[in-house]
């Protein structure tokens, strides 16, 4: 397997492009379920998740192609065309791998009228129930049965008539399995208490281009009218907002100077706050979001939240970048309960922090050292990326499979800022 050499210590300048969003092609993807037109998709990150999502897809009959040659050197169009679903039945050994395949009930059901998906079970970083995805399609009509580690879900004949669902947690993932349902309903369905990420609004937006019809688009109330059919699309992903963020914090704790090419600064507003607030500039420019580091870095409390509050898919990167910083800072993560498993790493590299439940207590500056480190999750991952960064020495990430779920060619991008880092086959 292989790993990363980093080798601290150098100042990043320059410009990191920033790929098409994993959160948002993950949603995107399985929409072209909708539909027997193609769906084309632009932009789409070149990871190892979309490529899993791609294959998942070939599962129920969906073709990719190609459209013609991309120049961008990062992410790749695929034209995504169902034109007859083949198979309802999502099973475990695809889904297994990547909780986002749970995203591809809602579009079944609506298609087809039946969908058997195999339960995604949970995740390093904590449980991931499901119940609020099938109980909003149940509020739509639909009939729900739990069996052998399966989802098998059905609507009446003539399709889900639709219906309304407050949900009594906010959750991105269910909201995105309600909405990609609702399209096609034979009602108006209501969403009260809906996630309101960026990547719901694109997704949204492309459901839109697809000819559905959706209220309230980027508030936490939806009411979608349900369409006979939908037709094709060409929609381009929009930017990754959390590695746009992860870079940001990379640049910042090197006192670097980085532009993050085609970042969308509306999007990664509670990202930004934080990093102002921790004493780094940041800028909105033509081509993307600036962020240097002049000064010293400050410490600063953070809470994670559903959107527009801090995206948990930042807590860790923030939390090396804190490392760093002059004072205590209190970390609390609200939405997953085993978020903090980069903390006996970090402090492995010479990092201050106690967790106590779902906080944690980082005091700094402290002097970040090289060493060998395990990635244990996604986000994680990066954090010990960014920890390496800043440390003196050379430090070793494995498990690497996690970082290329979401960092499309981590080590390329940031060596074209100056970064010291490789990857290397294990030995
Ligand atoms: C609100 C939030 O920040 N969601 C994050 C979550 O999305 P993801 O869609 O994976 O998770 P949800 O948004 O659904 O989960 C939010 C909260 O709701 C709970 N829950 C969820 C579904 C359900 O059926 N029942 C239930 O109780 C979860 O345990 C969690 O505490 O992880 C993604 C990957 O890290 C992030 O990109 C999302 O920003
Ligand atoms: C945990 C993440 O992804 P996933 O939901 O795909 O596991 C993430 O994007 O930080």
């Amino acid at each position: 397997m292989d790993k990363l050499l980093v080798r601290g210590g150098n100042r990043l300048s320059g410009t990191i492009p920033i790929s098409g969003a994993k959160n948002a092609a993950l949603t995107l993807i399985p929409c072209a379920l909708l539909t027997e037109e193609a769906v084309t998709l632009r932009n789409l990150p070149r990871l190892a998740d979309i490529d899993g999502f791609q294959h998942l897809m070939t599962q129920f009959g969906v073709s990719h192609t190609i459209p013609g040659k991309r120049p961008e050197e990062f992410g790749r169009n695929v034209t995504l065309e169902a034109m007859r679903i083949t198979s309802s039945v999502a099973p475990y050994d695809l889904v297994r791998k990547m909780r986002a395949s749970i995203l591809v009930l809602g579009p079944l059901l609506a298609r087809t009228g039946e969908a058997t998906v195999s339960l995604p079970g949970g995740c390093a970083i904590g449980n991931r129930p499901i119940d609020l995805h099938l109980k909003a399609l149940e509020a739509f009509g639909a009939h729900i049965e739990l069996a052998q580690g399966y989802v098998k879900a059905s609507a009446p004949d003539g399709g889900l008539p639709g219906g309304e669902f407050d949900f009594p947690v906010v959750s991105v993932g269910a909201t995105e399995n309600a909405v990609m349902a609702a399209v096609l309903c034979k009602g108006t369905s209501k969403l009260i208490n809906a996630a309101r990420e960026p990547e719901i609004v694109d997704l949204c937006n492309l459901l839109t281009a697809m000819g559905a019809e959706i209220e309230g688009i980027g508030t936490s109330e939806l009411t979608i009218h349900g369409v006979k059919s939908l037709h094709g699309a060409t929609y381009r992903v929009m930017p990754d907002r959390i590695e746009a963020g992860s870079y940001a914090c990379a640049a910042a704790i090197t006192g670097g100077d980085v532009l993050l090419g085609g970042a969308n600064y509306d999007d990664m507003a509670s990202t930004i706050h934080a990093l102002r607030n921790i004493g780094v500039e940041v800028t909105q420019e033509k081509e993307g979001v600036r962020v240097a580091a002049n000064g010293p870095l400050k410490a600063h409390n953070l809470t994670t939240a559903p959107f527009p509050g801090l995206a948990t898919d930042m807590q860790a990167q923030l939390m090396s970048l804190l490392c760093k910083a002059e004072g205590t800072s209190v970390l609390k993560e609200t939405i997953f309960e085993n978020r903090f498993m980069h903390v006996p790493e970090l402090t492995r590299m010479g990092a201050d922090i106690e967790t106590t439940g779902r906080t944690a207590i980082v005091r700094g500056p402290v002097e970040l050292t090289g060493a060998e480190v395990m990635a244990t999750d996604l986000r994680a991952s990066m954090s010990l990326v960014i920890a390496g960064l800043a440390a003196k020495g050379e430090t070793t990430v494995r498990r690497l499979y996690h970082l290329d779920r979401g960092y499309e060619r981590l080590e390329e991008k940031l060596q074209l800022v100056g970064a010291d880092i490789e990857r290397v086959g294990d030995d």
